[in-house]
């Protein structure tokens, strides 16, 4: 078995805590196998390589070091053809995307997406891959070299938060062909806060009922020191802006304590807050699937539950 090649994701300067999953996966799976750990990284972050200590190797590429498409699947695509990995891994995000399906494509490799399990499986692998918005589990074998696309928060990061001096080894690598470039960050709404990083978050749903009533998730908020995030149903009444959406095509979260307010649960909202510490759910339907996901589960109302905490806390 062959070495795993982990295709990192930095914003800003920083790795992405999808490389410390994707890492501390591949450095397991790696090990398993007498294989190497291997992590591509894209140009200045190489001054960074002593953060990737949990891969054996960082393969630098002298890219730009803002994303761009084409010259990263075509750093990528350079990687995978130099050091013939037995798995190539890349996150289920917006530049994964990107990078998987044309890297696969011309290199005639199979793609795997949406994985929240890859396991040792004879002479390749087996992936768990969530479909219909986890609705679904689906396991694929793949004997051979491929590309699988890892969903965020799937693996703990901190299996692959090991600091260390793994061997840097440049790689030289055509740019692309330059049609596109990149020309600048566009930032979330200014002032508004990033709901990603909140340590506790407040989250309402339709069962908030209208604009007017987000104020009680406020106050609550307020008094435990969180944020407030909502599910999509919120968000398209235009309750709260789009910054604050959790799950699919919102933002995807992992604070310590996310509490549902009047939040059904539907699989593209719990696609963006499962990973949380403790899940504590209120809702007036028991059989809500909020439930099913939730550490604690208060069958309510939740005005009633509210105010309660509120008085308790104050
Ligand atoms: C492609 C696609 C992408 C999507 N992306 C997202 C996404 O990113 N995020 C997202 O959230 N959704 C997303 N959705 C929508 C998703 O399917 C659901 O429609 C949405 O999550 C429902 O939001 P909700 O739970 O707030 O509302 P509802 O499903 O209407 O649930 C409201 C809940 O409130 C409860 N309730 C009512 N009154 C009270 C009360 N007084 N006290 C306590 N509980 C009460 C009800 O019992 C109910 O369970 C997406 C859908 C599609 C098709």
């Amino acid at each position: 078995m062959g070495d795993i090649l982990v295709v990192t994701e930095h914003l800003k300067g920083d790795f992405q805590d999808i490389t410390f999953e994707m890492l501390g996966k591949a450095k397991e799976l790696a090990g398993a196998t007498g294989g190497k750990c291997l992590a591509l990284v894209f140009g200045d972050m190489k001054n960074k390589a002593s953060e990737l200590g949990a891969a054996d190797a960082v393969i630098a590429v002298g890219t730009e070091t803002e994303y761009n498409p084409e010259s990263y699947a075509a750093a990528v695509k350079a990687a995978v053809e130099a050091k013939s990995p037995s798995l190539t891994l890349v996150g289920s995000t917006s530049m994964g995307m990107d990078i998987a399906a044309p890297v696969a494509t011309a290199l005639g490799l199979p793609v795997v997406g949406y994985c929240c399990g890859i396991s040792n499986e004879g002479d390749g692998f087996s992936f768990v891959s969530q479909q219909y918005g986890g609705k679904m589990n689906v396991v694929t074998n793949v004997s051979g070299a491929a590309v699988a696309l890892v969903l965020a928060g799937s693996f703990p990061a901190e299996a692959g938060q090991t600091s260390g001096s793994p061997a840097v080894e440049d790689l030289a690598v055509s740019a692309g062909n330059g049609k596109v470039r990149f020309k600048k960050l566009i930032e979330p709404q200014g002032s508004d806060v990033d709901i990603t990083q909140s340590e506790i978050l407040v989250a309402v749903g339709r069962g908030i009922g209208s604009k007017d009533d987000i104020e009680l998730a406020e106050n609550l908020a307020e008094a435990l020191k969180a944020d407030v995030a909502c599910s999509r149903a919120v968000v398209d009444a235009g309750w709260l802006p789009k910054t604050r959406q959790v799950g699919k095509s919102g933002l995807k979260v992992k604070p310590k304590v996310y509490i549902a307010l009047g939040i059904s649960g539907a699989p593209e909202h719990l696609e963006g807050m499962k990973s949380a510490s403790t899940i504590i759910a209120i809702n007036t339907d028991k059989n809500a699937p909020i439930f099913d996901v939730a550490h604690y589960g208060i069958n309510a109302d939740l005005f009633e539950v509210c105010e309660e905490m509120l008085e308790e806390l104050e």
